[in-house]
């Protein structure tokens, strides 16, 4: 379990960005972080993997408080997607996915020929094998999204932390994402997720957390939680929810 208690973190001297921030991330279930721009999303997500320390409060992984692990033992917990990636130098995509699984290899060590075929199965499930010696950084903004994603599930950590995944993903892809991502949390992951999109939350997601302002304002079950005065409140515009086709849909009125 990942266990975050009564975080707080600030960029600058003036006022929290997050505010006594507290969940917890079990394995086995798939949380969204709903909220408007710039309410504090990416900010709790880079506390959880420990780029950003938390002013107050503790966080958990397992029994290890974070501030004890260094960045390679977190990445042994965790992996990350984040919200936007360049990479410094110019990689070709098969080795940006085979560094994956980094956190794992001893010093002086290189990915083996066996990490090289895993990482271009990861490469075929999205259906990018064609882009496996293309440079990263020519990339497309869902290209490189997806290979980010490929790299994150290469690292095979018991959590996921992603940052907006879908944000440059087509239709397809969106939907093939969240698919996935329910499907590893169904096979005992760990996986929290900022969205823009409410309703990749209600349909795939078990836990809502919604953040406004740097605070949580509400969480818990989707059921409990998912409906349109809570939206309506987060977003600051009149919600609506109403079946089709047995399907919940979220829209603006
Ligand atoms: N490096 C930084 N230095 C100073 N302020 C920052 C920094 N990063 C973010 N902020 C500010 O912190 C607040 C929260 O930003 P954050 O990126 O966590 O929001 P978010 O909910 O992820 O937003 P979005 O949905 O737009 O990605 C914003 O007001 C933002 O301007």
């Amino acid at each position: 379990m990942i266990s975050v208690n009564n975080i707080s973190f600030s960029y600058d001297t003036v006022g929290d960005t997050i505010k006594n921030i507290s969940f917890t991330l079990n394995k086995g279930e798939l949380i969204a972080l709903l909220g408007p721009n710039g309410s504090g999303k990416s900010t709790i997500l880079k506390c959880l993997n420990g780029i950003l320390k938390p002013k107050t409060g503790e966080i958990y992984i397992e029994n290890y408080n974070i501030k004890d692990l260094s960045y390679k033992e977190i990445a042994k917990f965790i992996s990350i997607v984040p919200q936007e990636h360049s990479a410094v130098f110019s990689y070709l995509v098969i080795d940006i996915v085979a560094m994956g699984i980094t956190p794992y290899l001893s010093f002086g060590r290189m990915p083996t020929t066996k990490d090289y075929k895993e990482a271009y199965t990861k490469l075929e499930f999205f259906n990018i094998q064609h882009l496996a010696e293309k440079n990263y950084n020519q990339l497309s903004g869902g290209e490189k999204q997806l290979v980010l994603i490929a790299r994150a599930l290469m690292q095979n950590t018991d959590y996921l932390i992603m940052d907006e995944p879908t944000s440059h993903l087509d239709f397809k892809n969106q939907h093939l994402l969240m698919e996935e991502l329910k499907k590893l949390s169904e096979n005992g992951k760990g996986v929290i997720t900022a969205l823009h999109d409410p309703n990749l939350a209600l349909r795939f997601c078990d836990r809502i957390i919604m953040v406004k302002n740097g605070e949580i304002i509400c969480s818990g079950d989707k059921t409990e939680v998912m409906n349109s005065q809570n939206l309506q409140i987060l977003y600051d515009v009149p919600v609506s929810m109403n079946k089709v086709e047995d399907v919940s849909i979220i829209y603006i009125n």
